[in-house]
Formats: structure tokens, sequence, C-alpha cells
């Protein structure tokens, strides 16, 4: 990361890492659960400084933890750290709010993600600069996908060939997610989401699996093997 910006191909990656990580059980806000010995959040944003083109990232840390997240990240790069919202749409809109100008490429990157490869956070900004307007990482369905009605009745089985599971980082020239920004009424799961509702494509480039999301506790166990036995 260097200080120097280039608005046509710089990026800036939001960083939203203010939710408490309930399906992971009791314990610290999530992005500060340890993963081999450092918080998920040190993991994510160091794979992310070390992509080339990233020149800003900013944190949306939880609120009460902004000072001491702010003084965990600085020997690991240079961040902003902003005070995070109670949905993870609002954290996201209060990092936004914090880029400086500059970047015309924003990545959106949950920390959750903590194993995500530079390589993929370089892969999304690419398809942006080369004339996207909306990218994300994408990757097939393995399994059988069944409709349910209640707890337990099959109502049939869904067509996979065409569903894809979507990852971060996710990636918008500046002005297409700041408007899906504005426009946004109801809470949704990614900003992707934001960006289709105001009639923009989406593209897709090929996802990693070493980007998932660590949701539940299997999640930290698979993320800390691949860590200390694959080397992600
Ligand atoms: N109010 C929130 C909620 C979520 N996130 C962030 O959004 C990303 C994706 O969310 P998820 O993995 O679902 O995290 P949690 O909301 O913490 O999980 P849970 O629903 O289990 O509490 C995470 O990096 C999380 O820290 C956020 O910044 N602010
Ligand atoms: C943004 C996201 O990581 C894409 O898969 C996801 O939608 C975050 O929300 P979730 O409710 O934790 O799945």
């Amino acid at each position: 990361m260097t200080a120097q910006l280039n608005p046509r191909g710089d990026v800036a990656v939001l960083v939203p890492a203010g939710g408490a990580g309930v399906r992971l059980g009791p314990g610290a806000p999530k992005a500060l659960r340890p993963l081999a010995g450092e918080p998920l959040l040190v993991h994510a944003v160091r794979r992310v400084s070390a992509a080339p083109s990233v020149r800003v990232i900013v944190v949306a840390a939880p609120v009460v933890e902004v000072a001491a997240v702010r003084a965990m990240l600085a020997p690991v790069a240079p961040v902003i750290v902003v005070p995070g919202g109670a949905t993870r749409q609002e954290s996201v809109a209060a990092a936004l709010a914090a880029v400086p100008a500059g970047p015309e490429i924003i990545l959106v990157h949950d920390a959750a993600r903590a194993l995500a490869p530079s390589g993929l956070v370089e892969s999304v900004a690419g398809a942006v600069r080369a004339g996207r307007e909306a990218v994300i990482p994408v990757l097939p369905v393995v399994d059988t996908i069944k409709e349910v009605s209640g707890a337990d009745l099959v109502v049939g089985t869904v067509d996979r060939s065409a569903l894809r599971a979507v990852q971060t980082p996710q990636g918008f020239r500046r002005a297409v997610l700041t408007a899906a920004h504005a426009a946004a009424t109801d809470p949704l799961t990614d900003d992707a989401g934001l960006v289709e509702k105001q009639g923009v494509p989406v593209g897709c480039v090929p996802g990693s699996e070493y980007a998932l999301k660590i949701t539940r506790p299997f999640d930290l166990l698979l993320a800390e093997h691949l860590l200390t036995r694959v080397g992600a």
C-alpha cells in the first residue's frame, strides 16, 4: 500500500467487522476472535493490504472496540477505523462515508472471510477496472437443493444449475455503490443486492474455497486447519 491515489485504478476496500458472531457462539465480537493466535480481522486486513491495487482500507469496527481495533491494526496496515452499525449494511455505509476522495473502485469484504486470498481481491478489482460496474465472486452450489415447507416437508427440488454461492470481496464503481446505499430501504445481506435493485448489471468472477465465511464453530476449525496445515 502506498499513499498516492490514482482515481482510475486505485481501490479502496471496506471491511465490515462490526458483527457479534452470534452463530459462532458466546464470546468477543467475531472479527476479534482468534484464528491461529490472531484475530480474524488481522488475517483479513493482512491479505487485503497485500493486494497491489489496494490504496485505502476502511474498517467498520464494533462500536465499543474502535480504539482497540485501531491499535490492533496499526502494525498490520494503514487503516481508517470507524464505528460499525446495527446491521452489516449500516456498517458498510459508515465505512463508505469515510473513504477519502480518490479511489473510484470500491470493494466490500467481510472480516469474517479472513482467509480470502489477495489474488481474489485483485481479480474482483480487475473485473471492475475492465469495465464492469459491479462484480461478485461466486462458487457453484455443490449440494442438491430442496425447497422445504415448515420445518421438514419437502416441496420440491430446485434446479441448481443457475445457482451460485456468493462471497466477498464484492467490487463496484464508487458512484454505483454510493447510489445503491443512498437508495437503500430494507437491509439486504450483501451490497450487490442493493446494486441489483438499482437495475445495475452485476458480473461474476470465480470465487475461492479459501474465502469461506467463518460463521459457525466448524468454519473456525476448518479455517484453522487451512491456515496451519495447508498454508492458506
Ligand atoms: N452489524 C454488523 C453485522 C455484521 N457485520 C460484518 O459483516 C460481515 C458478515 O457478517 P456475518 O458473518 O454474518 O457476521 P455476524 O453478523 O457477526 O454473524 P452472526 O449473524 O452470527 O451474528 C462480518 O465481517 C461482520 O463483522 C458488521 O460489520 N456489522
Ligand atoms: C455478504 C455475504 O458474505 C455474501 O455471502 C453474506 O451475504 C453476508 O451475510 P450473511 O447473513 O452472514 O450470510
